[in-house]
């Protein structure tokens, strides 16, 4: 694959936005930089006894309107550019949902699943250490991404804790229940990726019953997703992983792939055997015939070179950045309604935001108050980014990005950072 910067995407997106806006260069230029970059080495000591150094970011895009807000990435293929990206995209989710953040981004240039426990766990630890000087509940607050979880959370939580003295809970969200994570935070980013869903096939008037997807990517985001299209009646007839992808035309049993994924931490879906099931590639997957396609695995995913054998009406950027800027030009010639990543997958840091709420008010709420709160705020974001498209006659990235980037500005401006 011909290799995208995807802080370039960052960049092109917000300069549309910010030139409808009528924003002079100087009012948003500093918008075009992170705050804050952090570049760390990390001596871990593997089983073997050997020390093995691994790189590792965090980045701040923008404290504007809150502390920093975003996950950690263990992935191979991490890059600062990327890391900046993200960051950066943080910033105009929380913006675009008006939850009281800023945007951040760590990542840690590793393959978890070549790591043990033990490994993991010290990587983590020393991580954490290492950007210590920048995290905390009121200046910047982790959460999971691609290859981190609850488990790496909590230990987030333990080191910091450790370091300050007494325990902070607030300092990383996405954390087991047990030490004050929010009942439903895993699920978060599907369940916000489904609401996202039915509210634009209800304004496209599609019914769910009549909708067919495809999925890719089977993790946290992905599979949540899967099976809530499953129980909405919604026929999913292809999904993937790393290893590939699987090809139903009357309907995958979402269930049951999920249940063969979680019996083994090494389970592929490219083991996965049953009768009738077509095995197809990441390709293959990404021009299905479907009503709607999700990303839901890394960025780039749909480019130049495959846009215009893309077949969905709808795409559903549960991922972050899965598409690149020329693959969206090409879509929005053709018609395709791209629901932007900043809107479609907010569900996650919404919900990260109530926990962080309850955290630092020692308070729980139980999961229908999280799962009510999280439905308000993912259709009101919704109503408002489809309203002001149609108003202005752009698409919903546009229109997500007039909204996120004035509230950004304007944040900037009323702290008095202009002259
Ligand atoms: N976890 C969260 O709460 C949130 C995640 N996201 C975004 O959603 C996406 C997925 O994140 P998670 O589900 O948390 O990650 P995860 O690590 O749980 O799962 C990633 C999935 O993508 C698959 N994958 C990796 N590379 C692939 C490739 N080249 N082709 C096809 N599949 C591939 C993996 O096999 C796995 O099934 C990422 O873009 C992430 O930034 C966005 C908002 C919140
Ligand atoms: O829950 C969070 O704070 C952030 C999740 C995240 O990294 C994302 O939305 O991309």
């Amino acid at each position: 694959m011909k290799n995208y910067n995807p802080y370039d995407n960052v960049l092109s997106v917000v300069k549309n936005a910010a030139e409808i806006l009528g924003y002079s260069k100087s009012e948003y230029e500093a918008i075009n930089y992170p705050e804050r970059e952090l570049k760390v080495y990390i001596p871990v000591i593997m089983d073997n006894g050997n020390v093995k150094v691994f790189e590792g970011y965090r980045v701040q895009h923008s404290t504007s309107r809150g502390p920093a807000k975003g996950g950690i990435r263990y992935h191979p293929s991490v890059n600062l550019d990327e890391v900046k990206a993200l960051a950066a995209w943080m910033t105009f989710k929380c913006a675009v949902v008006n939850i009281p953040y800023g945007g951040g981004k760590g990542g840690v240039i590793c393959d978890p699943s070549l790591l043990s426990d033990t490994e993991l766990r010290r990587l983590t630890r020393r991580y954490t250490a290492m950007i210590a000087p920048l995290i905390g509940p009121d200046q910047d607050i982790p959460a999971p991404d691609v290859g981190t979880n609850a488990n790496v959370m909590g230990w987030i939580m333990d080191t910091y804790s450790m370091l300050k003295g007494h325990c902070i809970p607030g300092v990383v969200t996405g954390k087991p229940i047990a030490l004050g994570g929010a009942l439903g935070r895993k699920e978060a980013t599907g369940k916000g990726v489904a609401i996202t869903a039915l509210n634009t096939l209800d304004r496209l008037k599609i019914p769910a019953e009549e909708c067919t997807a495809a999925i890719q990517g089977m993790g946290n985001v992905g599979s949540t997703t899967a099976r809530l299209f499953y129980e909405s009646s919604m026929k999913v007839t292809a999904v993937s992983d790393v290893s590939g992808g699987l090809y139903l035309e009357e309907g995958l049993d979402i269930p049951d792939i999920i249940r063969y994924l979680e019996s083994g931490k090494k389970n592929m879906l490219c083991d996965y055997k049953k009768k009738n099931i077509r095995h197809i590639s990441n390709q293959e997957l990404l021009e299905t015939e479907v009503t709607i396609l999700v990303p839901a695995a890394l960025e780039n995913q749909i480019n130049g070179q495959n846009a215009d054998k893309i077949k969905a009406r709808i795409i559903l950027e549960a991922a972050n950045g899965p598409t690149t800027i020329e693959a969206d030009e090409i879509l929005n010639q053709k018609g395709t309604v791209i629901v932007p990543d900043i809107l479609a997958n907010a569900g996650g840091v919404v919900v990260s935001y109530f926990e962080w709420v309850q955290n630092i008010q020692s308070v729980s709420w139980d999961e229908k108050e999280v799962n009510t709160h999280l439905e308000k705020v993912m259709n009101h974001a919704f109503r408002s980014v489809w309203d002001i498209a149609v108003e202005k006659q752009v698409t919903l990235r546009t229109g997500a990005y007039l909204i996120a980037v004035k509230r950004t500005v304007e944040a900037k401006k009323m702290r008095g950072i202009w002259p």
